[in-house]
């Protein structure tokens, strides 16, 4: 497989835009739960539990949304693409079995459309060591390749936890291990925060949707192709 980038967003028609996802991550991180927040619906087995509870990857779609992006002044209809994945270190998955796992089902859904960017999901709450940092960007970096950092946005996940202990969210990064602080600087930045468990997921959805936003225009909408 290898990749390159183009630079127009998938349109399926001129009032409409397909919003394409990757989640990667360590095993209980939230991606699941971060897919369902961020499509809006319950698309994704999510729950807490001693092992790994997803083992294949799954594309969830979510109905069209307005308000997030315009086009030559029209309004556009986003949909937006997730897909989730087995998270690595895998309590029953090798790390060869993961990968090729997760690059088939990116060749398959995202090959020919692109990819916008890849959703690096770590909890907030769980600091980040180097070790573990190694396995985390390495599927990244071997499905990107050396744009990575380009496509690549960290999502916090477990924000609430965060706020319950009283930390304002910028703040509570500044004293992170410098492993963290190193992997958030080589993104150029680019992080979200993000309440699987808050009251209002809609507005915890859109907020998030808003940002990924951001970045995609950031990058001229620039997408992945996988051939
Ligand atoms: N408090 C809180 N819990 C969360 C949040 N996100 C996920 N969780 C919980 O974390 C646990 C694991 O979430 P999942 O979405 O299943 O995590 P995953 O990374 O998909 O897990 P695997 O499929 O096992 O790799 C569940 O109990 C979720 O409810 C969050 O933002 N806040």
């Amino acid at each position: 497989m290898y990749n390159h980038t183009a630079e127009e967003s998938t349109m399926t028609d001129d009032s409409k835009m397909t919003l394409n996802l990757l989640l990667l991550g360590r095993t209980q991180s939230g991606k699941s739960a971060s897919g369902n927040t961020l499509l809006g619906s319950v698309d994704f087995t999510s729950y807490l539990s001693p092992r790994s509870v997803t083992t294949s990857c799954h594309l969830g779609r979510s109905c069209h949304i307005s308000g997030l992006a315009r086009r030559n002044g029209s309004e556009l209809a986003v949909q937006v693409h997730v897909l989730d994945t087995p998270g690595y270190p895998h309590s029953s998955l090798s790390k060869e079995q993961v990968h090729q796992e997760v690059k088939s089902a990116v060749a398959h859904h995202f090959g020919e459309k692109g990819l916008h960017l890849a959703l690096l999901v770590l909890r907030a709450d769980v600091p980040l060591c180097e070790e573990e940092d190694d396995h985390t960007t390495e599927l990244v970096q071997e499905l990107l390749g050396p744009k990575w950092k380009d496509f690549t946005v960290i999502l916090f996940t477990h924000a609430d936890r965060v706020e319950k202990a009283k930390f304002e969210r910028e703040e509570y990064l500044h004293i992170a291990s410098d492993t963290l602080h190193k992997l958030i600087q080589s993104v150029q930045q680019k992080y979200i925060f993000i309440d699987n468990h808050a009251t209002i997921l809609k507005e915890e959805n859109l907020r998030a949707l808003r940002k990924i936003m951001e970045f995609l225009r950031q990058n001229n909408y620039q997408r992945i192709l996988f051939k």
